[in-house]
């Protein structure tokens, strides 16, 4: 049987790394590239065609934090497709980070320094901004666009006869106290990152619930530190040069630094080899990399709570409905400005 896989966020970095670890695990898949830029999209294509000539790469034009295109590519997975097996949440933004250098050189001479480097507690914000609907952009990208995306495609994900599953890459760097249910678009604080994957992870916890007796199943991973435009919009590049070295060295003592997108792209990878039945919703698989270079997956508990959960689903589900009304008033609005008097 052809399975169908989606990933979103698939032209580069750690969605790119898993496409390439699929294609060599199973030749016979139908991956669906879900990207922003196509011009990107066709390069990424180009690069799994050199090395898997005979491989079914399709191309899906999918903005995430756009709710008319996440609707449309919806549309566009359901007309191309009679099944997903996997979705992968993977697309991410971190839009203006800002490392506090005087928090970063604290922590490094504290008990906390292990923590520090492989969450970023304490050291990393980012300024993020409101959408063209309205919404706030790390939340409509990291979040709210693959929920969007989910519900449109839930004749597919949860049909009768056979199981499928989605899979989000969040981060360790998600944290309940960056998250306030009373602010889930993390309008109000500086952390709007760490927010929208603590958000994912209660959210995969949710949608376990309630979708796995259709034979939904939902799951999380954290790729670790890895090198990726994500990770090079931090620091400058000349910076990060520099720094190299000591990073390398840094993975001897702490196994989240994964540092290669197909380091990163080990958890995703797992994922895909094991029975749904078999993972714990409320964990998070890690990529973790020895010191040597030897990849592995390791779950580890996640600070999460059924309540939160529960509360941020049914809030998810009421935005849904808000978003939908606006929409179809705009497009209402819009036909009706075409309209010749
Ligand atoms: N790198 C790291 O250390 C870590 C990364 N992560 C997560 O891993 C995921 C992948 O990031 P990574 O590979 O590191 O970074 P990249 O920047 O290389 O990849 C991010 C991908 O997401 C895509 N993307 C961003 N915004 C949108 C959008 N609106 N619609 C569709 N696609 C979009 C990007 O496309 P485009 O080329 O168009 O920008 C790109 O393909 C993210 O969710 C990130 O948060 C988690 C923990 C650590
Ligand atoms: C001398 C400099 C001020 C050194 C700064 C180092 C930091 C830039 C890194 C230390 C820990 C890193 C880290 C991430 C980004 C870069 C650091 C803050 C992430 C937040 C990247 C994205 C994620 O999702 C996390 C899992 C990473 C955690 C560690």
């Amino acid at each position: 049987m052809q399975r169908v896989v989606v990933v979103t966020g698939a032209n580069s970095g750690i969605g790119l790394a898993l496409c390439e670890r699929l294609l060599t695990e199973d030749t016979q898949l139908r991956l669906c590239l879900a990207c922003r830029n196509m011009q990107r999209a066709e390069a990424a294509r180009d690069t799994l065609l050199t090395s898997h000539a005979d491989a079914r790469v399709d191309l899906l034009h999918l903005d995430v934090g756009s709710v008319e295109s996440v609707l449309a590519a919806a549309q566009e997975v359901k007309a191309r497709y009679s099944r997903v097996d996997f979705l992968y949440l993977n697309a991410g933004i971190m839009p203006n980070p800002q490392v506090d250098v005087k928090a970063f050189f604290k922590g490094l001479f504290s008990t906390n320094v292990v923590n520090m480097f492989s969450t970023a507690e304490g050291i990393l914000t980012q300024q993020d901004r409101v959408n063209a609907d309205g919404l706030q952009e790390v939340f409509a990208t990291n979040l709210f666009g693959h929920f969007l995306l989910i519900r449109e495609l839930e004749p597919l994900l949860c049909e009768a006869g056979h199981t499928s599953r989605v899979v989000w890459t969040s981060s360790s760097n998600a944290r309940r106290s960056a998250f306030n249910i009373e602010d889930l678009q993390h309008r109000n604080g500086t952390e709007p990152y760490s927010s929208s994957k603590y958000a994912s992870d209660l959210l995969s916890l949710a949608l376990s619930k309630h979708k796995n007796s259709q034979g939904l199943f939902s799951s999380v991973i954290c790729p670790g530190l890895v090198m990726t435009n994500l990770t090079y919009g931090i620091l400058p590049s000349f910076f990060w040069t520099l720094i190299m070295p000591i990073m390398w060295l840094i993975r001897i003592f702490t196994n989240t630094f994964t540092l290669t997108p197909s380091n990163g792209a080990e958890a995703l990878h797992w994922l895909f080899l094991q029975k749904p039945e078999s993972l714990d919703p409320r964990a998070k698989y890690h990529s973790l990399t020895s010191g040597l270079g030897a990849n592995y997956t390791q779950p580890r508990q996640m600070d999460i709570d059924d309540d939160m959960s529960e509360v941020l689903y049914s809030k998810l589900l009421e935005l849904e409905k808000e978003v939908r009304r606006k929409l179809s008033e705009r497009n209402a609005d819009d036909k009706a400005e075409t309209v010749p008097q």
